[in-house]
């Protein structure tokens, strides 16, 4: 079994770290194509000094029997037509944000397997969300396989292709909102004083800790958030704060808008 990752960026690499850190799959049996990484000159780093990188998609796609898009949305429709005449009978694995089935399936025979994944960044550190659809012509064993590459880099959960775009404004692009939360409490800690790395070591551990409540157990957040807020507390004269500004607004808003980029982008 041979797997190609065509593009070795932000998601290509946490994709090959994950593989590689859990022993799916020997180096050699994983081909990577990106120029810049094919360029000797490029620094790389060196857990991927044993993957076979070369600045040729089809060369990748023609060793391969699964094939990992790993590009940008904007030029997977230029590596799709540069690779579509390799890919014959090989199962096509997608993570471009937008980039629907119907898109991607013009450029294949008809029985070419077709499946979607939208991971996100956290996956670099084994703590992913990936979202998975697969199209119906995709194996039991095809499936298993892959989702055993998308579990190695933190959860999976399986969706329907008409939930790809909120998933993609939740958990793809939800990072980066966590991020700014993240920033943003950091700031406030140190406008009061703290150290800056204290003060974004108490964000992040906030932020991880709450996550990890939510998850592990069944309490609803409305229920959580209730046990911290004292009567006449602290936590509570914030709340009020974060509602005046309209906080869940701006979160619920956030995703929408995320949602609706990626709706454009498979235009
Ligand atoms: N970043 C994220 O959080 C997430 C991204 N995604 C999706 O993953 C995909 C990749 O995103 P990301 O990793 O952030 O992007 P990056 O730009 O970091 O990675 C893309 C890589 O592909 C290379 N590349 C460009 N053109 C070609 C080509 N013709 N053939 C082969 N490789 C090429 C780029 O090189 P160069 O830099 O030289 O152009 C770059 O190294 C996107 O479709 C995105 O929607 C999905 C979930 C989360
Ligand atoms: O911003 C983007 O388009 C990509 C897709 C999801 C996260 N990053």
């Amino acid at each position: 079994m041979k797997l190609a990752i065509i593009g070795l960026g932000n998601m290509g690499q946490a994709i090959l770290s994950g593989i590689l850190k859990n022993n799916i799959l020997e180096a050699e049996q994983i081909i990577a194509a990106d120029k810049k990484f094919a360029n000797a000159d490029f620094e790389i780093e060196e857990k991927f000094k044993e993957i076979n990188i070369t600045d040729d998609n089809k060369e990748a796609v023609q060793k391969a029997d699964y094939i990992i898009l790993a590009v940008k949305p904007q030029i997977i429709e230029l590596v799709l037509e540069d690779i579509q005449n390799s890919a014959a009978s090989k199962v096509i694995i997608s993570i471009a944000a937008g980039v629907n089935t119907r898109t991607l399936s013009q450029y294949f025979t008809a029985n070419t397997k077709i499946i979607r994944v939208m991971p996100n960044t956290p996956a670099l550190v084994a703590e992913g969300m990936s979202a998975l659809y697969y199209s119906n012509l995709v194996e039991a064993d095809e499936r298993a396989f892959v989702e055993k590459i998308f579990n190695s880099l933190g959860e999976t959960a399986e969706v329907k292709e008409s939930d790809m775009d909120a998933v993609t404004g939740l958990s793809g692009s939800g990072p980066a909102f966590v991020y700014i939360f993240i920033e943003a409490l950091a700031d406030a800690g140190v406008l009061k004083g703290l150290a800056r790395d204290t003060a974004l070591k108490l964000a992040a551990q906030t932020v991880k800790g709450g996550a990890e409540m939510v998850l592990s157990s069944d309490i609803h957040p409305a229920a959580l958030k209730d046990m911290v807020c004292s009567p006449a507390g602290t936590t509570i004269a914030g709340v009020a704060e974060l509602e005046n500004k309209a906080f869940r607004s701006a979160v619920i808003n956030a995703v929408q808008k995320a949602a609706e980029r990626s709706e454009e982008l498979g235009r």
